[in-house]
C-alpha cells in the first residue's frame, strides 16, 4: 500500500535500545514514513525507566503529533502497560505476524510493543514493518467493540450501544 503516510514515534529504555535503533534506521528508509520521532533513550548507560519513556511517546501519539508508536523494552509488557495509562491510547506487544495484524483490524491499536529480550532482532524489525501496513476500518464490526473500550475509559460506556455487556 503506497498511499500510507506515518509519523512514527519510537521509545525504549536500556532493554531495548538496540532493537528501537535497528527499528529506526528501518524506518528512515521506508517511503510510508514520513516522520520518525525518537524519543529515547539512545544508550543502553541511559537507565531511564521505561515508563517515563512510553508515556512520552503514547502522549504524542494521543496529542495527534504522531500517528503510530513502536515501544521496545525487555518483555514488551512493560511500556505496553504505561502506555496504556495515557487516556485514548491502545497499546499492546504482539511477537507475531497474527496478533500484529489483530492490533491494528480488531483492536485499532496505535502502539505496539515488543521485547528486546523475547524475540529475535530480525523478527521485531519485521513486525515493526508489518504495523504499518494494516489501517483500522472504522466500519468492521470490529469497531463497536473498540468504542466500547473507549467508553469504558471515558465513563460512558452506558451510551456506547448494542454490543453487549458482561
Ligand atoms: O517490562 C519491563 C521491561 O522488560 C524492562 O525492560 C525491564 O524491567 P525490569 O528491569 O524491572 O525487569
Amino acid at each position: 500500500m503506497t498511499d500510507l503516510q506515518w509519523r512514527v514515534v519510537l521509545a525504549a529504555d536500556e532493554a531495548g535500545v538496540s532493537y528501537k535503533d535497528a527499528i529506526k534506521a528501518d524506518l528512515e528508509k521506508d517511503p510510508r514514513v514520513t516522520e520518525v520521532i525518537d524519543v529515547g533513550v539512545n544508550a543502553d548507560t541511559d537507565k531511564t525507566a521505561y515508563p517515563h519513556v512510553a508515556v512520552a511517546a503514547a502522549r504524542k501519539v494521543a496529542a495527534g503529533e504522531a500517528d503510530r508508536a513502536i515501544l521496545v523494552c525487555g518483555t514488551g509488557m512493560g511500556v505496553a502497560i504505561a502506555a496504556n495509562k495515557v487516556p485514548g491510547i491502545r497499546a499492546s506487544v504482539a511477537h507475531d505476524s497474527f496478533s500484529v495484524e489483530r492490533l491494528v483490524l480488531s483492536n485499532d491499536g496505535q502502539v505496539l510493543t515488543l521485547g528486546e529480550r523475547v524475540i529475535g532482532k530480525e523478527l521485531a524489525r519485521r513486525l515493526a514493518k508489518e504495523f504499518l501496513g494494516y489501517v483500522f476500518d472504522t466500519s468492521s464490526a470490529s469497531a463497536a467493540k473498540v468504542d466500547a473500550i473507549t467508553g469504558y475509559e471515558t465513563g460512558t460506556e452506558g451510551e456506547a450501544g448494542s454490543v453487549g455487556s458482561c
